[in-house]
């Protein structure tokens, strides 16, 4: 059984994504409770709301005043705080044990019927809910960076998950203003599946010297119809993200999965792309 009416939406972690999601949910009008383990991180995460709200409404795309929305939000630092909500979805950092202590607690208080949703972006749901009493309302809620802008949400079902936490899924994701797809709970999904290879070689035929890389960018946008080339966007997405994301893949799927070697000199670097100043590109 999961809970049908929702009011109330629990975030763990106000990095890059959860103050993202944060964001959406109190735009589409629902009460937020967004936690993180320092009250730092938590005003981090209202920083990036209240640039994006503003950016949003300066364009004339919010309906409501930013601090309408910005107000529906309760920052906190405190597990508790997500007893009275009816959704909970997990962004903390994509490690395994991490995720899967955070779902241990989130079990311990939160109700049984709550839906409990994971935005990892490469690890397996099943895992995740390996060892909690109720893994059949644990699902991957996959929403994209960035959160406000990017219409799509990866709804990825995991062996326990109920038919019914996978309806619930996509409803709210759909109420959010997004648009769904659905994956089953196999290595990178749908999107990092197909998009970390794509990502590792246009990082290889940089190296190897096929073409400038903003020729590699230039080649794939005009050739392929996609807004952006792989070079561009790995210092987007951050270059330290992209390579665990091909490591964890690596593992799970073998050889073909093998992270680029300049990416991998490139993190150790700590030119990590676009939050750095510099990746493959510079910038300001
Ligand atoms: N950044 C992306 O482009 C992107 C895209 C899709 C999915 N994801 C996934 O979303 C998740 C979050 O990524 P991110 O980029 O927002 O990371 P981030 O590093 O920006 O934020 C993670 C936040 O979680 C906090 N945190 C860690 N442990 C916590 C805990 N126990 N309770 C509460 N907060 C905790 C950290 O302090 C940090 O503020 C990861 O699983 C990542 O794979 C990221």
């Amino acid at each position: 059984m999961v809970r049908d009416r929702i009011d109330r939406i629990g975030v763990v972690g106000a990095g890059t994504m959860g103050s993202g999601i944060a964001q959406v949910a109190a735009t589409a009008g629902y009460d937020v409770r967004m936690r993180d383990v320092e009250q730092e991180f938590v005003e981090n995460g209202f920083e990036t709301i209240r640039d994006s709200l503003e950016r949003l409404a300066d364009r004339d795309d919010l309906e409501e005043d930013p601090e309408t929305i910005r107000g529906r939000i309760e920052g906190t630092t405190d597990l508790e705080a997500f007893a009275d909500c009816d959704l909970v979805i997990e962004a903390v950092l994509e490690e395994l044990d991490v995720k899967r202590e955070v779902f241990a607690d989130l079990e311990r208080v939160c109700d049984d019927d709550v839906l409990l949703g994971t935005n990892t972006s490469t690890l397996s749901i099943t895992s995740i809910a390996g060892d909690l009493e109720h893994p059949e309302r644990v699902i991957g809620l996959h929403f994209m960076n960035p959160v406000p802008i990017m219409e799509g949400v990866e709804v990825v079902v995991g062996e326990k998950t109920s038919d019914e936490a996978t309806a619930l899924a996509h409803e709210i994701a759909e109420d959010l203003e997004k648009t769904t797809w659905e994956a089953d709970d196999k290595p990178g999904f749908v999107t990092n599946r197909i998009l970390m290879p794509w990502i590792n070689e246009g990082i290889r035929a940089f190296d190897e010297g096929v073409a400038t890389k903003a020729d590699i960018d230039r080649g794939m946008e005009l050739g392929t119809n996609v807004p952006m080339g792989p070079l561009r966007l790995a210092d987007h997405i951050g270059l330290d993200i992209c390579l665990h994301a091909s490591e964890t893949l690596h593992e799970e799927l073998g050889d073909r999965y093998q992270p680029a070697y300049l990416l991998k000199r490139k993190v150790e670097a700590g030119d990590l792309g676009k939050k750095t100043g510099k990746g493959f590109y510079e910038y300001e």
